[in-house]
C-alpha cells in the first residue's frame, strides 16, 4: 500500500496494490491491520456511500455534516474518473480555506482521505461515473451543509457543471462561518 500525505495535514492519498490476472485484477479496498502496520490510524467507519452520476461535469459539492455528526470519508471511484477536492475549514488551521484536488478514476484506484473538518466535492469527468465512499458518521439530515461550488477559487476545470437544487442555493465560502476548530476532535 502505497501512502502519500498531502500538503493538507490529516489529508491522506492511499493507493491499495493490484493483482491483475487473466481474469482481470484484485485488490483490497480496504484493510485496517494493512494502514496500522504503515502507521495509519482511521477512526471508525459506520457507513458506505455509493452515488452515480449520468453526465460528465456533474458536480456534487461542497459537503460536510456539523459536529457531532461531522464525517471523515475515504473515497476511491468505482466506475469512470472525476476530479476529488477537500477544503479545509478548520477555523485556526493554518491552512483554513485551502484546498487540494486529486483525479480519482477506475483505472488508477486511489483512494483520498477527507478527514472530519474539510469540505468534501468532486467533478466527474466520464458520463456514468461511481463514488464509493466510506463515512465515519451516519447520515444526519439536520446537520447537512452545502459551501458554494465556485466560491474558493477552486479549479474544478468546468464553467457551467450540472449541479443539485440544494448546491445551485448553498452559501458563499465568505458568507459562511464553519463549525469546526482545529485540533478538536469531532
Ligand atoms: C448523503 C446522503 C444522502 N441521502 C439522501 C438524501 C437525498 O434524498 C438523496 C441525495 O442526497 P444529496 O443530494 O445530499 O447527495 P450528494 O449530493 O451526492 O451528497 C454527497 O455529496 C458528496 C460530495 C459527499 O461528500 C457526501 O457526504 C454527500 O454530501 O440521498 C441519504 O439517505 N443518506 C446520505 O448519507
Amino acid at each position: 500500500m502505497h501512502i502519500e500525505a498531502l500538503k493538507l495535514e490529516g489529508v491522506l492519498l492511499l493507493s491499495p496494490p493490484r493483482f491483475g490476472d487473466d481474469r482481470g485484477f484484485f485488490s483490497e479496498s480496504w484493510n485496517r491491520r494493512t494502514l496500522e502496520e504503515a502507521g495509519v490510524r482511521l477512526p471508525e467507519f459506520v457507513q458506505d456511500n455509493h452515488s452515480m452520476s449520468h453526465q460528465a461535469g456533474t458536480l456534487r459539492g461542497l459537503h460536510y455534516q456539523s459536529p457531532p455528526f461531522a464525517q471523515g470519508k475515504l473515497v476511491r471511484c468505482g466506475r469512470g474518473s472525476l476530479y476529488d477536492v477537500a477544503v479545509d475549514v478548520r477555523a485556526g488551521s493554518k491552512t483554513y480555506g485551502d484546498w487540494i484536488g486529486v483525479e480519482l478514476s477506475y483505472e488508477n484506484g486511489r483512494q483520498l482521505w477527507v478527514p472530519p473538518g474539510f469540505l468534501h466535492g468532486f467533478v466527474t469527468h466520464e458520463p456514468d461515473t461511481e463514488i464509493i465512499y466510506k463515512c465515519t458518521a451516519h447520515y444526519d439530515r439536520a446537520s447537512d451543509g452545502a459551501v458554494r461550488w465556485g466560491s474558493l477559487g477552486i479549479e474544478w476545470g468546468v464553467d457551467d457543471p450540472i449541479l443539485s437544487d440544494k448546491d445551485r442555493a448553498a452559501t458563499a465560502f465568505a458568507d459562511w462561518t464553519s463549525p469546526f476548530q482545529y485540533g478538536v476532535v469531532v
